[in-house]
């Protein structure tokens, strides 16, 4: 199918209001869109469905769902090359900003709270009336996070381009990961972290697997420390696997365990929690949520070849989940966007370049407007 009469496909549901969800997982050649046939909204609070789910920050709410399997898409006619330029985002809520992570860092000091991640929302206005365009924009520009554009009449509209798995549960096999500790990408990897960074993202590692202890796991690893890219953007890294012993529903489980991590949240999770919901003057709404698909029915079988025919003994289908953390993303309403950016603060913060942190990850979803 080439992209235009896969956006036409999409502008006809997006004009009748109906809801759908486009995505392309880390490094796929193929997009994944479920559309759906009325405009019912679907919760869930178990996570046993299958379909899309997609979560706010506040854990008491429930998840959006948009059941059914995805179909797969390779676009075939090459997309028209986008030439992004650097948005200058006005900074008026700079201030405002700078006087809640001292506030935080204040708190840090006096009480037992080590970590919370502050955030603002930022209203940007935009010529675009559609979304579409720019979820094409943000695939090609980022093929390696996890793009998507969702949409439900109800709930409104969203996109974005994170780098963060909350977890993947395919079978029995879980990956996670630890993300935090930013500095802007120039051009090389091979870069040194501050003593702040390192820290916030330790903090992120110890909680995590802490979270997974109560956990009846074999082959339980975690993995070294990595910069990783993302975008303009770098960040500490570290992967958490281990093969999960069966158990009713381990999705739910898992969920009440890993959301929200640290990395969006903070330490202990219930101070982080209150600090945000008494000190934040607005809605995360699902900035910091999660999405992705749930209890995906998907062939892991081995290709047969002719080495290994087999194989084919082993025809293995394995219920599987892949979420990812709602980061760099915007709420898409015609000519008006409102962009989401937050980052860790710890002891070690300093205000003002926690501030210029959320401008620059405020860039890689600005840059498609
Ligand atoms: C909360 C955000 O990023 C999180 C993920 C990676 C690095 C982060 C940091 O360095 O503060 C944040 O924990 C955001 O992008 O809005």
């Amino acid at each position: 199918m080439s992209q235009e009469e896969l956006a036409s496909q999409l502008e006809n549901h997006f004009k009748k209001q109906l809801p759908f969800v486009i995505y392309s997982k880390p490094g796929a050649a193929a997009l994944q869109v479920i559309f759906q046939e009325d405009k019912k909204l679907h919760t869930t609070s178990t996570y046993e469905e299958e379909g899309f789910v997609f979560a706010p920050f506040d854990s008491n709410q429930p998840g959006i769902l948009i059941k059914g399997k995805p179909t797969e898409i390779i676009v075939s006619s090459a997309a028209v090359e986008f030439n992004s330029v650097e948005k200058t985002i006005e900074t008026k809520d700079a201030d405002q900003h700078i006087a809640l992570v001292e506030k935080a860092i204040e708190t840090i000091t006096d009480s037992d709270l080590k970590k919370v991640v502050l955030s603002r929302k930022q209203n940007i206005s935009i010529e675009a009336s559609s979304p579409i365009p720019l979820f094409f924009r943000l695939n090609q520009k980022y093929p390696t996070a996890f793009t998507y554009l969702w949409h439900h009449p109800e709930v409104g509209t969203w996109l974005g381009a994170t780098p963060e798995t909350l977890l993947a549960l395919k079978g029995q096999r879980l990956e996670t990961m630890a993300l935090a500790g930013t500095q802007s990408y120039s051009g090389s990897t091979d870069v040194d972290w501050g003593l702040k960074e390192q820290e916030e993202q330790q903090m992120v590692t110890e909680e995590i697997t802490s979270k997974l202890a109560g956990f009846d796991f074999k082959a339980f690893r975690v993995h070294d420390r990595e910069t990783y890219r993302a975008g303009g953007l770098l960040h500490l890294r570290t992967k958490i696997t281990g093969n999960l012993a069966p158990t009713e529903n381990p999705l739910k489980a898992l969920l009440n365990a890993l959301h929200p991590t640290p990395a969006v949240c903070g330490l202990p999770r219930d101070l982080a929690k209150s600090f945000i919901n008494e000190q934040e003057s607005y809605d995360r709404a699902f900035y910091t949520g999660f999405l992705g698909e749930i209890n995906q029915l998907q062939d892991h079988s081995k290709r047969r070849t002719r080495r290994n025919v087999e194989n084919l003994a082993y025809k293995t289908v394995k219920k599987t989940s892949e979420l990812y953390v709602n980061l760099r993303c915007m709420q898409f309403k015609p000519q008006m966007a409102s962009l989401y950016v937050g980052g860790g603060i710890t002891a070690g913060s300093d205000a003002k370049q926690e501030w210029q942190e959320t401008v620059n990850k405020a860039q890689t979803i600005a840059s498609i407007l």
